[in-house]
């Protein structure tokens, strides 16, 4: 009988949401959805810096609960920033979460998340896309965005053998690849995941905010299992409240009304009898 991801993780979705601490959280990140990252942090009363001068590591780390790694942007001083960061975390044994977005587009990219990676970071996400080319399988994504594509039943089948190759060499990262479907494999298993809904796809930061939400419960002292499951599950399950609440909306108001869930969805508790999803 296949276990269900609440029994599977049944502690940490009992315990986790509302927080009952704030983790600080270093987020080196992208313009573009920096604002979005820095509130939905707060939204779930955790805590954002931006901060990327490496310069400032040494003092701000002893502060920080957490660091997000995000390729959204890459210039000169954001790739030195982000590769002294990775592995000052790992120096210090500080959660890491890297976010490989763009690594489907180009090379350099590439090339960065996988000098991240060569830091043993507690999580390595990205869209479907991004990950199956991270793991050196044909991927169709275009810019940073994930494609349907890669979201059948054999490219998630493929996808999962690919990445437990993986784990053998980075046994204490877990990888996150998400879409329609959403995979989490780690040495200690392989899980499915399936809330959500289309519109998540049609404004961007989504996967950014997963990122940095991520970094959060990492934070707290969850497990890197537990706070990929439980970010995805909690983010994806205020999506579906705010699509049902948004009938006449459009996507800029599904977006607000996701992203106000944050803040509400932790105060229903029986929020968790919403989530879907299995071992593999
Ligand atoms: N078609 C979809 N159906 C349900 N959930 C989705 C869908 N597309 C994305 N999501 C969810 O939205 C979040 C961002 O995923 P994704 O769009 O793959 O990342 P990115 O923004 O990095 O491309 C994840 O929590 C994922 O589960
Ligand atoms: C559009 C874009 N371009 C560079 S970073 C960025 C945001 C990507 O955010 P997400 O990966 O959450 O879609
Ligand atoms: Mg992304």
């Amino acid at each position: 009988m296949t276990q269900s991801i609440t029994e599977v993780f049944a502690d940490a979705f009992k315990t986790t949401f509302p927080l009952k601490s704030s983790p600080l959280v270093d987020c080196i990140t992208n313009p573009v959805t920096i604002e979005s990252m820095a509130n939905a942090l707060l939204y779930i009363d955790a805590k954002p810096v931006m901060a990327d001068l490496p310069e400032e590591f040494p003092e701000l780390f002893t502060q920080i609960d957490a660091l997000l790694l995000n390729l959204g942007h890459i210039s000169p001083e954001r790739k030195d920033s982000l590769l002294a960061a990775g592995r000052y975390a790992a120096e210090t044994h500080k959660p890491a979460v890297v976010d490989l977005v763009g690594v489907a587009a180009t090379q350099l990219r590439y090339d960065i998340g996988q000098q991240l990676l060569q830091n043993h970071p507690n999580v390595v996400k990205g869209n479907i896309s991004e990950v199956r080319r991270f793991a050196g399988l044909k991927s169709t994504g275009r810019g940073v965005d994930g494609s349907q594509l890669d979201q059948s039943v054999t490219a998630l089948a493929e996808l999962t053998k690919a990445l437990q190759e993986l784990t053998e060499r980075f046994p204490n990262t877990t990888f996150l690849a998400t879409g329609e479907t959403d995979l989490v494999v780690s040495e200690k298993g392989q899980w499915r995941l399936e809330n959500g809904v289309p519109q998540l796809d049609r404004f961007t930061g989504t996967g950014d905010i997963v990122g940095a939400l991520t970094a959060a419960l990492l934070g707290i002292g969850l497990s890197n299992d537990e706070a990929v499951v439980l970010t995805v599950s909690y983010f994806n399950c205020c999506a579906e409240v705010a699509a049902a609440q948004n009938t006449a909306g459009g996507i800029a108001s599904f977006r607000e009304k996701t992203l106000d869930q944050l803040s509400l969805l932790a105060d229903q508790a029986d929020w968790v009898q919403m989530v879907k999803g299995e071992a593999l």
